[in-house]
């Protein structure tokens, strides 16, 4: 029987915040191992002058973790769903998606409450894509500024008086208990949310059986099956972070409802798709969605983005 559990973790306090959530599960669960966490900077916490969609690469965040994984310097990584790649390296894989947390676009301002209440040509601060192609989409006039840094960094920019307005996940502000900085969370037909957002996941090292079993309960399934058919859709369209790709899932009863949609950088042009089907079926249905956008024109936008 295993006396210890090594937690490779980012330092960022959000990553911090779910790593410790992580351990504090393991900790009811067992009581005599010992978890311990081994923090670590990765490529993506370093360079922080350049929108993610810039600096290009995919898994910015997490391949120090999966070196240590790979090394036997820790046991798991615990990551937002978001920011995990398609494809693991070999020997590792993914091994829970933990319950979902709010996975809305937040709304944070010190001046207005909402969107709608933004004057014409409102700096609003995000470096994602995909927030601000949708966000683009419905309020040409707004400018758009890049923003990036941990959640704290962001606030602060904002609090600096940089933007009007800036955009997060509503998940990373409810964790770090500064839930009161949102002045709206925004509804999921304005902003769709990326494959993952607000979920956790746990990667481990594919042949250690016995910490696989200990993580089990850590599942939670109605989070597993959207958080498989989003990232289906994600790996069928092939989109890193610099295409504007947005797609969530919903359970309703056993039926599980997914939405998707990619769209130019500028929010001019965006093609949108739905698919509804049985949550057993998750992984095709979100290949069957991805195949919907691609034909419906999304193979075009993604082709005009990956030429430049
Ligand atoms: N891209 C960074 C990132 N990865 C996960 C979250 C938030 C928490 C989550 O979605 O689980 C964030 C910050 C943000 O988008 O504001």
């Amino acid at each position: 029987m295993r006396k210890k559990i090594v937690i490779a973790t980012r330092e960022s306090q959000l990553a911090l915040w779910q790593a410790n959530n992580v351990k504090a599960s393991l900790e009811a669960l067992y009581p005599e191992i010992s978890i311990e966490l081994l923090g670590m900077t990765t490529k993506g916490d370093q360079i922080l002058d350049s929108p993610l969609s810039k600096i290009g690469g995919k898994g910015l965040f997490v391949k120090e973790l999966e070196k240590a994984l790979l090394e036997g310097d820790a046991d798991i990584a615990v990551h937002s769903m978001k920011d995990v790649p398609m494809e693991f390296p070999e020997g590792l894989g993914l091994s829970v998606i933990c319950e979902r947390e709010d996975p809305t676009d937040a709304f944070v301002s010190n001046a207005y409450h909402s969107i709608e209440e933004l004057p014409q040509g409102s700096v609003v601060g995000t470096s994602s894509l995909r927030r601000s192609c949708q966000l683009q989409m419905h309020r040409p006039d707004l400018v758009i500024k890049n923003l990036r840094g941990n959640v704290n960094t962001r606030l602060r920019k904002l609090d600096d008086g940089e933007y009007d307005a800036i955009i997060l996940a509503t998940a990373g502000l409810v964790r770090l208990e500064m839930e009161d900085r949102i002045k709206a969370r925004i509804s999921d037909t304005f902003s769709l949310p990326a494959g993952g957002q607000g979920a956790m996941g746990i990667e481990c090292r594919s042949n250690d059986a016995e910490l696989i079993k200990l993580l089990a309960p850590l599942q939670h399934q109605e989070t597993t099956y959207c958080v498989v058919a989003e990232r289906a859709v994600n790996k069928r369209l092939n989109g890193g972070c610099q295409a504007p790709i947005a797609c969530f899932a919903l359970l309703e009863g056993d039926e599980l409802f997914i939405r998707g949609l990619v769209g130019s950088t500028d929010g001019k042009r965006m093609v949108r798709g739905e698919v509804r089907g049985n949550k057993a079926d998750a992984e095709n249905l979100g290949i069957q969605l991805a195949e919907q956008l691609l034909t419906d024109g999304a193979q075009a936008l993604l082709d005009e983005v990956y030429q430049h």
